[in-house]
């Protein structure tokens, strides 16, 4: 018997699937699968009406078990008991529903900014518990940018909110993390997240190349266990410059700093044209691709496997994975939605955190 940390499920927007897949895992039994506590974060009137409605529709046979903890009023003893608690891997197959209420009664598919602050609660709660090892991990549900947008929530700098990644990595005082999304397809990592295409240019800069491809190559080592990853990286502009005829960004900023990589023995490439680069003889012999930007390789990522893939952020001290899907209002509370995504995400998570167990015995 071993202690093993929970994992910690943020459901994200409550109008969206968050809840729905969580529950579809729970009742297929399959929240379990990791021998570890499964903490979800949801508002537990809406979760149980969420449940309810699925069961009327007959997504769910019937409704999962969990158990309902609100930290406002529970936080210290709650956490103390857990912290005490030996996990048997044969624990009951209910899982922990941490209360994060909403403001007001929530209505599948309808965003209602007033509920965006629970939203943010949440993740505000699974930075805490991952910063202070009480969780071995955060696997992150679907939320809508615009809704926590329109509601005047800021990322800790003060800027526009524009994802978890950049979320986690104020809260964690990095100057710079990764997001990498993964499937058995390929590996697919970016040197910028969420910015408009037109000031991606401007953000292409040496550092911010040399620092993404820093962490990548140092994740790759730590949590997928290559010690040489094969790299392959994107050009910004169509092939990769022309030669310097359609672009030079490739030709001062990109190749020099991948340049100074190869000259230590890292096995990377220059900045290849993105179109041919994602054919299969090159896949085929590298173990990540570095993208110039968002629209450049998620679609050609989830297009080989849209619902198996798992979003990652890279660089953070501690684990973080995702759906690789949004919130999907269309489907919220009536079925169809798919939860593969949340499944490999909660797997690559426990994977990773098994993988820290050498570095001590509470992961
Ligand atoms: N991890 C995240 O928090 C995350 C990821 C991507 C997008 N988003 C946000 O989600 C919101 C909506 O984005 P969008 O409409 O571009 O993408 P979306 O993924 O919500 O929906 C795109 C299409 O895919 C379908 N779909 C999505 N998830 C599905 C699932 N699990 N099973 C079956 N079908 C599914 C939807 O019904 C829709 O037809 C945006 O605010 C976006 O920023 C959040
Ligand atoms: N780019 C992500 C995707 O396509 O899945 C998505 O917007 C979520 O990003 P965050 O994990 O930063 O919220």
């Amino acid at each position: 018997m071993q202690k093993r940390l929970p994992l910690l499920i943020t459901t994200g927007e409550p109008a969206g699937i968050g809840m729905d897949i969580v529950l579809l895992l729970a009742a297929e039994g399959k929240l379990h699968d990791f021998k570890r506590p499964i903490w979800v974060t949801a508002d537990s009137t809406a979760m149980q009406k969420r449940s309810d409605m699925l069961v009327t529709a007959g997504v769910l046979e019937s409704c999962p078990f969990w158990q309902i903890v609100d930290l406002e009023i529970e936080a210290d003893e709650f956490l103390n008991q857990m912290s005490q608690q030996i996990i048997d891997d044969n624990d009951d197959n209910a899982f922990i529903l941490l209360n994060t209420s909403c403001a007001e009664p929530v209505v599948c598919g309808k965003i209602n900014t007033r509920n965006s602050a629970m939203v943010a609660k949440q993740l505000d709660i699974a930075h805490q518990l991952a910063t202070n090892k009480t969780v071995a991990a955060i696997v992150t549900g679907p939320l809508q940018k615009s809704a926590l947008i329109d509601a005047d929530i800021k990322l800790l700098d003060g800027t526009m909110f524009s994802g978890h990644t950049e979320f986690f990595m104020q809260q964690s005082g990095c100057e710079k993390v990764v997001m990498m999304l993964a499937n058995q397809a390929m590996k697919v990592a970016l040197v910028t997240t969420h910015l408009a295409l037109k000031d991606i240019p401007a953000a292409i800069t040496a550092d911010n190349v040399r620092q993404t491809v820093q962490i990548v190559i140092d994740d790759m080592r730590e949590k997928f266990g290559l010690t040489q990853p094969r790299i392959l990286v994107c050009g910004l502009n169509p092939h990769a410059g022309e030669g310097g005829h359609l672009g030079v960004e490739e030709i001062e900023i990109i190749n020099p700093v991948l340049r100074e990589f190869i000259d230590v023995g890292v096995d990377i490439s220059e900045a290849m044209p993105a179109d041919t680069l994602f054919t299969p003889r090159h896949l085929a012999n590298c173990d990540a691709v570095i993208a110039m930007y968002h629209d450049q390789g998620l679609p050609v990522l989830k297009s080989h496997g849209f619902g198996d893939t798992v979003n990652l952020t890279l660089g953070l001290p501690y684990i973080r994975t995702s759906v690789d899907h949004g919130t999907a209002l269309d489907l919220a509370g009536r079925g169809g939605a798919s939860a593969t995504s949340l499944y490999q995400a909660l797997l690559m998570a426990n994977e990773m955190a098994d993988k820290s167990l050498v570095n001590g015995p509470l992961a």
